[in-house]
């Protein structure tokens, strides 16, 4: 197996740093499923072309940690340090924070639901915990959801050690090192580097700036391997967003493609790849590309649905799940829930309302392991084995994996379970 390395990557004036931005392209899909706006997509010899070249692997890295703990000043500053040797463009704030809240309020919203929905995309984490505060509850939260969806290397960067004291700094090290051997890390084995993104951003102190940003790179270079792709399997790639550019008409240019999911399903033609704003012959999985699509409307077409080669996937609205409940310390809530509870789903790119049934049980507590039956108000595609999670408004309560598809709801199964939905809904408004 290849293996990324920033190491190697900062030698190689070819590196290119990319972020996450809108491809302009008519329909944004990505086979690594829904990148958090703070992932980094890392490749290497990336060439000013207009044609793009697959010449180096990819390496999708995402930022997670507690709020304005500094992971969109740890991007910037990644981008500016790579950008200052020449090996990247500088991005500021507002082109890592991409949706216009992110933007009016300074923060990057939805870590969680980021890592949730993105999952299969992220191949490794940076961990950014503030030496101010130390471990904070979404610290854990982050990191407990980061095990769960199988992110295996995660390493760690202590931000704000110019604000802090070198003893503060030491106690935060020793916190995360035990909190990621208690989540099932190699907490003594895991690289923690210490340093300022703010800093290295205005360009000051180098040592604990710039030098550190390069640090970090190096160990993320040696410490996330490059993810082997499965390239042999039938392709599918679920829909991140879609976009619409007028007066351009045209995966592999003539893939035949099925579009799948929100209840709809729809055959078309693939006419053209972009990636990076650059055309290219084949995209393959692990790519985060736009796909250009013939005669099917921008209305028609919706975050969550699936592109597949014709007949490899199908919507399913009955599922069976092995779902582990969050315990309140976790980040989950403290109350216990019963069947008939509305839960919002979420998995690859795409959420949709549920209804919970526990077959043998009358409750589930926090903390617990279930079986779940799943009803969803729409089919969408999933399959056995797959991830998702499970919210109740803003808070996560629960992560777990497909086990068993039952038979689609008939018209009048999905009637009923909407009416016996309002029905609960009047009962407790009531109340
Ligand atoms: N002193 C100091 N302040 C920092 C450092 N890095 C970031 N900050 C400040 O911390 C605040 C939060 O930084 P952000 O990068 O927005 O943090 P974030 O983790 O993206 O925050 P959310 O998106 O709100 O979750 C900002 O005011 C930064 O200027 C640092 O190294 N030292
Ligand atoms: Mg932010």
């Amino acid at each position: 197996m290849a293996t990324l390395s920033f190491a190697k990557s900062l030698v190689n004036p070819a590196l290119k740093i990319v972020l996450k931005q809108g491809s302009g392209s008519h329909l944004r899909s990505t086979g690594l499923p829904g990148l958090s706006p703070l992932s980094i997509v890392l490749r290497r010899n990336y060439a000013e072309k207009q044609v793009f070249e697959r010449t180096k692997p990819h390496c999708n890295v995402g930022t997670i940690g507690h709020v304005d703990h500094g992971k969109t000043t740890l991007t910037a500053a990644i981008t500016k340090v790579l950008a200052d040797l020449n090996l990247a463009q500088k991005k500021g704030y507002s082109d890592i924070d991409n949706a216009p809240e992110e933007k009016a309020r300074g923060i990057t919203i939805n870590v969680a639901h980021n890592m949730i929905t993105g999952t299969a995309q992220m191949d490794g984490a940076i961990l950014v915990v503030a030496a101010t505060d130390g471990v904070m509850p979404q610290t854990r939260e982050h990191l407990l959801l980061a095990k769960q969806i199988g992110i295996q290397h995660v390493v760690v960067f202590i931000n704000k050690v110019d604000a802090a004291d070198q003893e503060m700094v030491e106690l935060v090290e020793m916190e995360i090192r035990e909190l990621m051997t208690e989540m099932g890390y190699d907490g003594d084995k895991i690289p923690v580097i210490k340093g300022s993104a703010l800093c290295a951003l205005e360009g000051k102190s180098p040592e604990i700036g710039a030098e550190a940003i390069t640090e970090l790179l190096k160990e993320v270079d040696s410490f996330i391997p490059t993810p082997v792709r499965e390239l042999d399997k039938p392709f599918l790639l679920p829909v991140e967003s879609v976009h619409t550019i007028p007066g351009r008409g045209v995966l592999k240019k003539g893939t035949e493609c099925e579009i799948v999911g929100h209840g709809k399903v729809m055959k078309t033609t693939i006419t053209g790849v972009e990636m990076f704003h650059k055309t290219l012959e084949e995209a393959q999985a692990g790519d985060q590309l736009g796909a250009l699509v013939r005669s099917i409307k921008r209305e028609q077409i919706k975050r969550g649905m699936v592109m597949a080669k014709p007949g490899t996937v199908k919507a399913h609205d009955n599922i069976e799940a092995a779902v582990y409940i969050l315990s309140k310390e976790e980040g989950g809530r403290s109350k216990p829930f019963t069947s008939f509870i509305q839960l919002q789903m979420f998995s690859m790119t795409w959420d949709c309302a549920s209804q919970v049934t526990i077959p043998n049980k009358e409750m589930v507590m926090p903390g617990e392991d279930a079986t779940l039956q799943l009803r969803l108000v729409k089919p969408m595609v999933c399959e056995t084995g797959q991830r998702f999670t499970l919210r109740l408004g803003d808070m996560t309560l629960g992560t777990g994996v497909v086990t068993k598809i039952n038979k689609n709801m008939t018209e009048e199964d999905r009637l009923k379970l909407m009416e016996g939905k309002k029905a609960r809904e009047k009962a407790a408004a009531k109340k």
